[in-house]
């Protein structure tokens, strides 16, 4: 059984070693959480009150402007974070992809950094060993996954960890955004085997500020404002309600043909 509840959760962060303003001229910040000043550190707000039910089958993206708890919201899901005020339970394995790089030694080969990346998102050993021969031809790699991973090159880093990313079987995946962040080419030769992915996986959270890669991946969405959940419907409904304009009718010929989505009357 696969599932995630959280009820009335609220997560806060106390800043000890904020600065005094110094500005001439008070800016007024427009992204972010609130930032409480009724105690003696000032506490950034940054989840508020979030009440949500997440269950198997589920693919649900996460929008929402910048600093709008989007991250820490797939923080307190996978259990990283404890809610500060209410609670949260998560059953099922967690495959949290949050930074791609996160698990990766330095100073070992691309060879076992795949493995020591797998074992972190939950795989076995055994199960990696299979894998590894897969991964490497998808990564283009070569002779290179014998070489410490400082040796790398910031793309090249990326290609290896998306190589390991996509082959796992997770229970409950957690993409951030950052895995949309790599370059096209390369996030192109990657996205049939995401989509595999997040078919393979019990449930997905993924939060993302790209339309294309939201309607391919999700199926329904909460929007996040200022550490609140502002609307949770279909991806359609709250990408429309959010941007301002259905998100159809911005995505590129190749995606609608993908998606095989009705196009809009007109386009
Ligand atoms: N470790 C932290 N310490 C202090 N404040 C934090 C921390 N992490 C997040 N915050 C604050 O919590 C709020 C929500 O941040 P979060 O990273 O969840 O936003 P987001 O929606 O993922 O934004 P983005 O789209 O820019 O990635 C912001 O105000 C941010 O400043």
């Amino acid at each position: 059984m696969i599932s995630i509840d959280v009820w009335n959760a609220s997560v806060d962060f106390p800043i000890f070693d904020a600065k005094t303003r110094s500005l001439k001229k008070r800016v007024l910040g427009k992204v972010g959480g609130k930032i409480g000043t009724d105690s003696k550190v000032p506490i950034i707000e940054a989840l508020h009150d979030i009440n949500v039910s997440i269950n198997s089958g589920d693919r649900i993206g996460l929008v929402g402007h910048n600093g709008a708890g989007k991250s820490t919201l797939l923080r307190l899901l996978s259990g990283i974070y404890e809610p500060t005020r209410g609670a949260a339970r998560v059953r099922g394995r967690v495959a949290p992809v949050f930074d791609l790089g996160v698990g990766m030694d330095q100073e070992i080969s691309g060879y076992e950094n795949i493995m020591v990346r797998g074992l972190y998102l939950g795989m076995t050993r055994k199960q990696m060993e299979k894998r590894v021969d897969d991964i490497a031809e998808f990564t283009e790699l070569g002779d290179y996954l014998a070489m410490p991973l400082r040796t790398y090159s910031t793309g090249m880093r990326v290609r290896l960890a998306l190589g390991v990313v996509t082959s796992i079987d997770p229970e409950i995946l957690l993409l951030d955004e950052g895995i949309g962040a790599v370059d096209a080419a390369f996030l192109n030769k990657a996205r049939d085997r995401l989509v595999d992915l997040v078919k393979r996986s019990g449930l997905l959270v993924f939060a993302s500020h790209q339309d294309d890669l939201l309607l391919e991946l999700c199926t329904s969405a909460i929007w996040m404002d200022e550490g609140r959940m502002k609307m949770q419907g279909s991806l359609r409904e709250v990408l429309t309600a959010y941007k301002g304009r259905d998100p159809y009718s911005n995505v590129s010929k190749e995606t609608l043909e993908r998606l095989e989505a009705p196009a809009l009357s007109g386009d």
